[in-house]
């Protein structure tokens, strides 16, 4: 992050990114002395509406950030923009998104938290649209115009006012990353958890809360301790992970659907066991097992240049065996996650924790749908979105198995992933025959050793 001070001194002359947070309420016109370099422009956490008339003067600017500001309108400038790819906005209070707003190269659209009501039908136009972030908005359609965005992989409509989930939305060939819970359309029960008996109900005051061991968009998980020896005795632990939900809507969705389909999918030995729910007036919480010791992330999140492709750590290293253990759990998790009508919507390697045995636990429901609602026809469009991204995961992985003498199982893995990322949804197989194929794969190696 950069100071006012330094922009005024003349100091960052050359800089390719630029993140001023100094309560602005007008943009300085110092950054057009960095009009031949800067690339990155994030202005966000500030108190600005509007932006200058001749910003397209910046003409290297490829990405602007402009969340949690005061913005109502869309600024049409940013359609003059030659270069601007990337726009995040954010959590402002933007009612209105101009036609004239859009640059055509817009690759990534964040407008997260806003107030929108409809999208201009220049939306069809954005043909190198992949990642669209909508949720909180007050959608009640989309543009039909939309139809034509076929480079569309991430979309997240959740918590919005849809009628209805848009038939060509379930066709676009290359849609991988979908969420839509919290909408007219998709909403399954008055009360939320109603079906969910089988988990226990707790509050609070059951609970011991300990160190915090870690934060997501949705809440933040502690360890803790149960005070009520009946729920240890029924859930044969006093150790446990508490998630407790923030009240807000984050950039998947509301809080109240991430519980809901987690409660709903219930039971697999690749998800993170939950213990009980809690419901409480004033705040939602999940209590988990303990992740066992020894997992870690398989993947991080992407980059602003893979944008909807997870990055690995330097070093990361797998054998083509390593690779089909991962993706069979990931299937049979996946399956029965379809059989109880819940999609997951951010099928990513960082969101999966694995230990050295390339055990899997698969997390984070915050972008999972209830898909109770939908036709048997919508459901297996869901599925085949999902199949993408098992897909993608194995796409990203092969490249990390050095070459060995497995060159046919290589090829096979190469074959799958092709079948799963089929242009025509209907011609991509199940989770259950994926899961079948990968388990005679398996089963083929471990005879092999
Ligand atoms: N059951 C658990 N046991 C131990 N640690 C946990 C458990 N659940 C979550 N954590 C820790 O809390 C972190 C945040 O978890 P959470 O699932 O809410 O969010 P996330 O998936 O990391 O983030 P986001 O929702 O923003 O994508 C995890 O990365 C992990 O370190």
């Amino acid at each position: 992050m950069q100071t006012l001070a330094q922009l005024k001194a003349g100091q960052l002359q050359g800089i390719t990114r630029l993140q001023l947070v100094e309560n602005l309420t007008e943009f300085p016109r110092e950054i057009f002395d960095l009009a031949d370099t800067l690339e990155i422009l994030d202005l966000s956490n500030n108190q600005l509406s509007s932006l200058p008339e001749d910003l397209p003067r910046l003409t290297h600017l490829k990405i602007l950030f402009a969340s949690n500001n005061r913005f109502e309108v869309l600024p049409e400038v940013l359609g003059q923009c030659p270069k601007l790819e990337m726009i995040g906005f954010k959590a402002n209070q933007i009612h209105s998104v101009p036609e004239a707003s859009l640059p055509l190269h817009t690759r990534w659209l964040i407008l997260t938290d806003n107030q929108i009501t409809a999208l201009p039908e220049r939306m069809g136009q954005l043909h190198r649209l992949q990642k669209l972030a909508l949720a909180g908005n007050r959608l009640t359609s989309l543009p039909a115009s939309m139809a034509q965005c076929h480079n569309l992989e991430l979309v997240r409509l959740s918590a919005n006012a849809l009628a209805a989930l848009p038939s060509w939305l379930l066709k676009l060939p290359k849609l991988t990353w979908l969420a839509f819970a919290g909408n007219p359309f998709s909403h399954t029960l008055v009360d939320p958890h109603a079906d969910v008996a089988s988990v226990p109900n707790v509050t609070l005051a059951d609970i011991e809360l300990g160190e915090k061991l870690g934060e997501g968009a949705s809440g933040i998980i502690y360890q803790g301790r149960w005070l009520n020896p009946a729920m240890v005795a029924a859930t044969g632990t006093e150790q446990i992970a508490v998630k407790l939900f923030k009240g807000e809507v984050t950039s998947d969705g509301y809080p109240a659907d991430e519980l809901d389909c987690c409660l709903t999918t219930g039971e697999h030995p690749n998800l993170i066991k939950v213990l009980a729910h809690i419901s409480q007036q004033d705040q939602l919480g999940l209590v988990m097992a303990l992740i066992p010791q020894g997992f870690y992330n398989l993947g991080l999140p992407p980059s602003l240049e893979t944008c909807t492709r997870d990055t690995f750590k330097a070093g990361t290293e797998f054998s083509l065996k390593d690779i089909v253990k991962i993706a069979l759990q990931l299937a049979e998790t996946l399956a029965h996650m379809h059989a109880q009508h819940i999609s997951h919507g951010d099928v990513y390697a960082h969101n999966m924790m694995i230990n050295r045995q390339m055990a899997l636990l698969f997390g984070d429901f915050g972008a999972a749908s209830n898909l109770a609602k939908l036709s048997t026809s919508e459901r297996s469009a869901m599925q085949a979105i999902e199949v993408r991204a098992l897909g993608c995961l194995i796409d990203d992985l092969l490249p990390f198995a050095g070459a060995d003498r497995a060159d046919a199982l290589r090829a096979q893995l190469r074959q799958l992933t092709e079948l799963c990322m089929q242009p025509e949804l209907s011609c991509r197989p199940a989770f259950r025959d994926i899961a079948k194929l990968l388990a005679r794969l398996w089963q083929a190696q471990a005879c092999e050793v």
